[in-house]
């Protein structure tokens, strides 16, 4: 709610820092320097000088400072200013999220050296002068690098040598340097370069996606296609018409690893990468890539969720790929939902928005059913491939041996794939080789001293990790508590383990491991799709990383190792989650001529979830968690607001949670509040924790509700409020 702001005769400039503890604060402009609405200027303040962005005054209620007082702005920066609609989707998702609109805005700019304007960059070339002195790693570098141009560690990564060696060369002469612009433009993506030829269902699908890009109007779409349908190809189509028109497309991925796959078919289709933003990216190379996406020069981007702040000038078309993926969630820093925002973003920039899923997120599907999203369906797989054959292992039946994990049925299927030459694929979500150690003498589990967890043994570093705070610490040979060597047990599997146990029951087959420990980088996994690929791997195993996105036609069976697993969670998604889950891994199956197979380890193969797996009744298994949904009032149909309370302190943090239990409003309809209890997830990185659950109907406006009751709540300074709308993590 705008204050009226008093009209002075001098000139003012709103200036948003981005602290979120200054908030925003008025300077004079400099006379002979343009800094409308959305620039980044540098300002001073007090000795220091900050950076923020202008912004609308009547949008931005400050109490005014006299104008006399005001100090200059310093300079603005040389970089487009941030987009109105950019702007104006910051403040929504700050208000919608609870979220200082300065912590917003900081994701639209993440590298303050992107500001810095066109710079050079000193690259280095060979000369073609050979140095005198000739080692084998100097004939290797020179020998890698012929065709190459690049700054010293980049040179030396792909002559797989140390920086000195490049320094050497460059010292005796080999070497040279020239001025490259940072500013390089990113090559362009030919919308004509090989277009696919669409089935009958792609084409219909894509007609109506391309039709709304050519409109120019927000059109939400969730593209369900079954796994194997060719989602990908389909949706590249108006990827490509939103390109064609001069605009730019985004592509969102749920994760690192999946940027290989895609962006290898985008080459096919478009003859160059796109523009690819995530966290494993050099900073020279964010730099560029935010200055292109900027100014406009980037036409397609892939990129994870951080991606959808950046400030694209010209977006025609944004791609949520595995839309029901909750990694799309945020769950620290700003607390926001990709798929959302992205919804809001193609509102307020009025362009079409795809959700791509084989599973669609229960949300989007109610959307989908009362029509405000256009549903596309592929109910089949692309060429004629069969969808696999689903069925049950019963642990109570079939009980592996002590200690290991995989029963006889599915040993037999492995055995036969491996006799036939085809590949396996065994799925558990769990890192490491065992979550939990036990001392067999004094009964003692290995906990994390920040976090009420478990320590995970890691046996390929051998390490013991906890999976919440990153703390790790050589694995004990003796047990902490009591002292005795030779007693600590690993209990339970996890995927180390899992690949020790296939490698002594089938010695001969080539295995390889897939969790983030392994495929943490785009490198490791274009590694791991070509082992693949090329038919160097018969065991695969992996977690959740494994499930989606990828297509390896050879593979033709799926063994799901613990579907009990994802069952257990019992918060709001679980059901939910094992369904996608389940669905998305089972789809590596028999994607290419040979039928797939897929079998399910269980101890509950009655579970409603588990029995609408081998019915493959899905819409039946949607239609009742959404009836459940719908009885309880949760969400889609009512919201929740998780409140959690943390701090070192143990007793302050109760109190606090206490008081604000006791302070929660009381008297709004439709509105309740549950707890305050202690987290499941008590303690984390050292704080201890506390949480509160709102429950409000759709129409309660909760924004301002949760601001009249924590916004003027007493909290002391060591202790933090964290408001998570719309939470998917109950612990
Ligand atoms: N129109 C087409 N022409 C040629 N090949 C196609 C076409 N459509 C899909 N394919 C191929 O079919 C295979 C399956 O398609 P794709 O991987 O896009 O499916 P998907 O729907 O994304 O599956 P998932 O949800 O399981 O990731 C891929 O190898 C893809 O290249
Ligand atoms: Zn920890």
């Amino acid at each position: 709610m705008p204050l009226p702001s008093t009209p002075s005769a001098q000139p003012r400039l709103r200036v948003l820092t981005l602290n979120a503890a200054l908030g925003p604060l008025d300077y004079a402009p400099r006379p002979g320097l343009d800094a409308p609405p959305g620039s980044i200027v540098r300002v001073p303040l007090g000795p220091r000088e900050i950076n923020g962005v202008v912004w609308e005054a009547d949008r931005l209620p400050v109490k005014e400072v006299d104008a006399s007082k005001l100090r200059r702005i310093n300079a603005v920066y040389d970089a487009p200013p941030l987009p109105e609609r950019l702007r104006r989707l910051a403040e929504w998702v700050s208000a919608y999220y609870y979220a200082p609109l300065s912590s917003v805005v900081r994701m639209a700019m993440p590298i303050p050296s992107a500001l810095d304007g066109a710079r050079t960059i000193t690259e280095y070339r060979l000369t073609g002068s050979e140095p005198q002195r000739l080692t084998p790693q100097r004939a290797a570098a020179l020998d890698a690098l012929s065709d190459r141009q690049g700054v010293v560690r980049e040179m030396a990564e792909w002559a797989n040598v140390s920086d000195a060696v490049i320094r050497g060369l460059i010292k005796v002469g080999a070497m040279e340097a020239v001025d490259a612009p940072a500013d390089t433009l990113p090559p362009r993506p030919d919308p004509a370069f090989a277009p696919a030829e669409l089935s009958a269902e792609q084409t219909a699908a894509a007609t109506r996606m391309i039709a709304a890009v050519e409109a120019r109007r927000f059109a939400p779409f969730l593209l369900h296609g079954v796994t194997g349908s060719g989602k990908t190809e389909t949706y590249l189509e108006a990827v490509a018409k939103a390109i064609e028109a001069g605009g730019q497309a985004l592509i969102l991925l749920p994760e690192i690893a999946l940027t290989e796959p895609l962006e290898r078919r985008i080459e096919a289709r478009f003859g160059v990468r796109p523009v690819s933003w995530h966290s494993d990216l050099r900073q020279s190379q964010r730099r560029a890539a935010w200055r292109a996406i900027a100014r406009g020069d980037a036409k397609l981007t892939v990129g994870a969720r951080s991606a959808l702040f950046l400030p694209y000038p010209d977006l025609r078309c944004v791609v949520v790929d595995e839309a029901h993926e909750s990694s799309f969630k945020q769950e620290d820093g700003v607390l926001y939902h990709a798929r959302d925002v992205a919804v809001m973003r193609a509102k307020l920039e009025r362009f079409p928005i795809i959700l791509a899923t084989a599973t669609p997120p229960l949300e989007t599907q109610v959307q989908a059913e009362r029509g405000t999203y256009e549903e596309l369906v592929l109910p089949s797989r692309f060429g004629g491939a069969a969808m696999p054959d689903i069925r049950t292992i019963d642990l109570r039946e079939h009980q592996p041996p002590s200690g290991q994990f995989l029963a006889q049925p599915l040993v037999e299927a492995i055995e036969d794939r491996l006799e036939r030459g085809e590949q396996s694929l065994l799925f558990l979500n769990r890192r490491g080789y065992a979550p939990l150690t036990l001392c067999r003498h004094c009964g003692t589990r290995i906990e994390c001293p920040n976090c009420s967890a478990w320590l995970v043994e890691h046996r390929l570093t051998r390490r013991l990790m906890c999976h919440h705070c990153g703390l790790t610490e050589p694995t004990p040979d003796a047990c902490p508590e009591c002292g005795e060597t030779g007693t600590l047990v690993p209990c339970g599997p996890g995927v180390e383990r899992i690949a020790e146990e296939a490698q002594q029951r089938f010695p001969g087959a080539r295995l390889m491991l897939a969790t983030s420990d392994t495929i943490g980088s785009p490198a490791k996994a274009r590694a791991l799709v070509d082992a693949v690929e090329n038919h160097e791997i018969d065991i695969l195993i992996g977690t959740q990383l494994v499930t989606k996105g990828y297509h390896f036609p050879e593979l033709t069976l799926v063994g799901v190792v613990d579907a009990d697993l994802a069952l257990k969670g019992g918060d709001l998604r679980a059901g939910e989650r094992s369904f996608q889950q389940i669905v998305q891994v089972a789809g590596r199956a028999g994607r290419g001529a040979k039928a797939g197979e897929v079998l399910i380890q269980t101890h509950q193969p009655e579970a409603p979830v588990i029995d609408a797996l081998v019915r493959a009744d899905a819409a039946g298994f949607y239609a009742a968690e959404i009836e459940a949904r719908r009885d309880a009032a949760m969400p889609p149909f009512g919201r929740l607001a998780a409140i959690i309370v943390s701090g070192p302190d143990e007793r302050e943090v109760a109190e606090t949670a206490a008081y604000l239990g006791r302070n929660a409003p009381r008297d709004i309809e439709h509105f309740s509040v549950l707890g305050p209890a202690p987290a499941p997830l008590s303690l984390l990185r050292g704080r201890y924790r506390h949480r509160l659950l709102a429950h409000a109907a759709r129409r309660v406006d909760l924004d301002s509700v949760l601001g009249n009751w924590l916004g003027r709540a007493d909290v002391p300074p060591g202790v933090r409020l964290t408001v998570d709308i719309d939470p998917y993590s109950f612990v």
